[in-house]
């Protein structure tokens, strides 16, 4: 499909930035199961991506799309420009894949891997061994370059698996749950990994099964759920969606505190959702607990709230849901989103969102 009928911009901050990958109404069904209902996705060039979702919701098979290994069945798919049916060879020049469908031969060793990996992108010799060099060096795979690749931890092997996709030089990487079943340290290498991929110009498209990584790694992040994206936005706006956040008051006096908790017993707070709650007491650590989503407006209204009060608190914070408490309200039985068709635009009015 000619380029122009795909988003290349980002309309909703209203700047111009170039979509790595984009898709509209992308549809995947094996035998009669649906398993991509419908997908438009934007994302800019040079960000990190997460696509987040259940067991079996279809992310690999968004992958797999995107990276030509498989084709859709409806909507249209760009990735690097290119789109993914008409042009799959432009796609295919642009990307590395790693993840669940590792390239890595264990039969041979780290360093032949990549050489074999460099022949294949038709590096010459001498280029070939520089680029391995270099990578094996940059992944911290020196010592065990010569050893069959079969005796590599789990950790080691994803960080070849990472190395043999650079030597093509892509400028979009897909990773298919690179951190499942890696231990704490490994996690947070390849965490590490990908942030100076990013750094060093690379959109990362990510899926993964864990909140944290999402949270840790994503600028943007999807959650996947029944065949269609229930929920998209930075972490952050993830975590406003949903119930659960509150403001939460602290006193260094245990006076100001029952004065503070009297007060809040009996208010008519400005906002609806406070009026029905007021203040929950948390004794032991002279806290208060006010519901609140943490918008700007229901923060002003606590705020103007409190000044009429005469309520001082020696520190205010804002608690937010985790991605966990996200995740399982979105993808649970019984989700949250108002309209079943429609994802829940983080980006505008949370009101509206609602
Ligand atoms: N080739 C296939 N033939 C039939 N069904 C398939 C095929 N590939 C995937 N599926 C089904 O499509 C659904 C989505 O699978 P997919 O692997 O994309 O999910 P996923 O979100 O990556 O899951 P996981 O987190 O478990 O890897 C699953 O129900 C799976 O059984």
């Amino acid at each position: 499909m000619p380029s122009s009928v795909m988003p290349t911009s980002n309309q909703r901050d209203g700047h111009a930035s170039p979509a790595a990958v984009s898709t509209v109404g992308l549809r995947k069904s094996f035998g009669d199961k649906t398993v991509l209902d419908g997908i438009d996705l934007h994302i800019p060039a040079g960000s990190v991506f997460a696509l987040l979702g259940p067991n079996g919701a279809g992310k690999t098979t968004a992958v797999k799309i995107l990276s030509t290994l498989i084709s859709a069945d409806g909507g249209q798919a760009q990735v690097a420009g290119h789109d993914v049916t008409t042009s799959p060879d432009g796609v295919r020049a642009a990307i590395g894949v790693t993840g669940q469908f590792s390239a890595v031969d264990g039969l041979i060793t780290g360093e032949e891997n990549m050489l074999l990996m460099a022949d294949l992108h038709h590096l010459s010799r001498s280029e070939g061994r520089r680029v391995t060099a270099e990578l094996l060096e940059r992944f911290d795979l020196v010592e065990a370059a010569k050893k069959p690749a079969s005796t590599y931890s789990g950790g080691m092997k994803r960080r070849l698996d990472i190395a043999m996709t650079l030597v093509g030089n892509p400028r979009i990487i897909f990773l298919d749950e690179p951190t499942t079943g890696l231990d704490p340290r490994s996690r947070h290498n390849m965490w590490q990994i990908i942030r100076e991929l990013v750094t060093g110009g690379v959109t990362v498209f990510l899926t993964t099964q864990y909140l944290e990584e999402a949270d840790e790694l994503a600028d943007r992040i999807a959650v996947l759920n029944d065949g269609k994206i229930a929920a998209e936005g930075t972490a952050d706006e993830l975590k406003r969606l949903i119930p659960g956040g509150h403001v939460r008051l602290r006193f260094d006096d245990p006076a100001a505190y029952q004065t503070a908790a009297d007060a809040l017993r009996e208010a008519t707070l400005p906002h609806s959702r406070l009026r029905s709650s007021g203040g929950t007491p948390i004794d032991e650590a002279l806290s208060l607990q006010i519901p609140s989503d943490g918008s700007q407006r229901e923060l002003r209204s606590i705020l103007d709230w409190l000044d009429a009060a005469g309520i001082e608190a020696d520190e205010l914070t804002v608690h937010t849901p985790d991605l966990d408490d996200v995740f399982f309200a979105l993808t649970g039985p019984a989700n949250i989103p108002s309209q079943p068709s429609q994802p829940t635009q983080l980006n505008q009015p949370k009101e509206d969102a609602r």
